[in-house]
């Protein structure tokens, strides 16, 4: 049986307490399957950010379940989730966060190294998931020898060398033209398509359209997303402006 990378099960956070506690999550669920990309989308504050935080295990749920391929983080020590995330989970934000002193190899063996892998073995397996993802070309480049685009792409790269199967991109797009940000979706498109769990915070309808589902936050709620049945463009058509 196909077991969901994340479970997210009546998740809720609350930031601070009493008067100034701001529901930033209420009773959330979702499920990503491997090989599923699902985009979320709402108004700036509804919660996408944080939903993502918690889907990664960088900010604790007040009540609720995070599951991530099959590991319950909520019954985890931070120290349990701090490895769980190295070696399970990729992030992707806007910024691409690459090391300015380091090539494009050397960038996407270093969270393999940080994890303990002997060096020689982490850049073996960094220019393998670069070729895999065809960027050989650009692994002995340094990031700023790289468009906008590029970088992005390393970064997903970096995001998934090793064993990690879930990706969680944060406006991954949003520092790039609209054709560049296509190529990083398309990029992220085919990992999924070859077993990658992705969650995709986006404002763009447009590039929420290479996902497989796509789920709408409003205050914190899910207000609309679509079934199993529906496609991505049939909401994304409904969808309020
Ligand atoms: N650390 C925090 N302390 C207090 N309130 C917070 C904190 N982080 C987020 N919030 C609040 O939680 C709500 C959801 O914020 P979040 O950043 O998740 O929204 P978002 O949809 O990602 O917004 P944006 O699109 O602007 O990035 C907002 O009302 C925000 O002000």
């Amino acid at each position: 049986m196909r077991y969901p990378s994340l479970i997210l099960d009546d998740v809720t956070r609350v930031h601070g307490s009493g008067e100034t506690a701001v529901r930033a999550l209420a009773g959330v669920s979702l499920d990503v399957m491997p090989g599923e990309l699902v985009a979320v989308m709402g108004p700036s504050g509804s919660g996408k950010s944080t939903l993502l935080n918690l889907a990664g295990g960088l900010d604790k749920a007040t009540s609720g379940r995070v599951v991530i391929e099959g590991e319950d983080l909520t019954k985890m020590t931070p120290k349990g989730i701090a490895q769980l995330r190295r070696q399970r989970v990729g992030f992707v934000f806007q910024d691409y966060n690459l090391i300015p002193s380091l090539t494009a190899a050397e960038n996407v063996s270093l969270p393999l190294e940080l994890d303990g892998e002997r060096p020689r073995k982490a850049r073996l397996l960094a220019r393998q998931t670069l070729d895999l993802m065809d960027l050989r070309e650009l692994a002995d480049r340094f990031p700023d020898q790289m468009s906008g685009g590029q970088q992005q792409r390393v970064a997903i790269a970096r995001a998934l060398v090793g064993t990690r199967r879930l990706v969680l991109a944060d406006e991954p797009t949003g520092a790039l033209d609209t054709h560049t940000g296509e190529e990083v979706l398309r990029v992220l498109r085919e990992r999924c398509d070859d077993g990658v769990a992705g969650l995709l915070v986006t404002h763009e309808a447009r590039h929420a359209a290479w996902a497989d589902r796509v789920v709408f936050l409003r205050d914190g709620v899910i207000v609309d997303s679509t079934g199993p049945a529906g496609s991505a463009e049939d909401l994304l058509d409904a969808a309020p402006a």
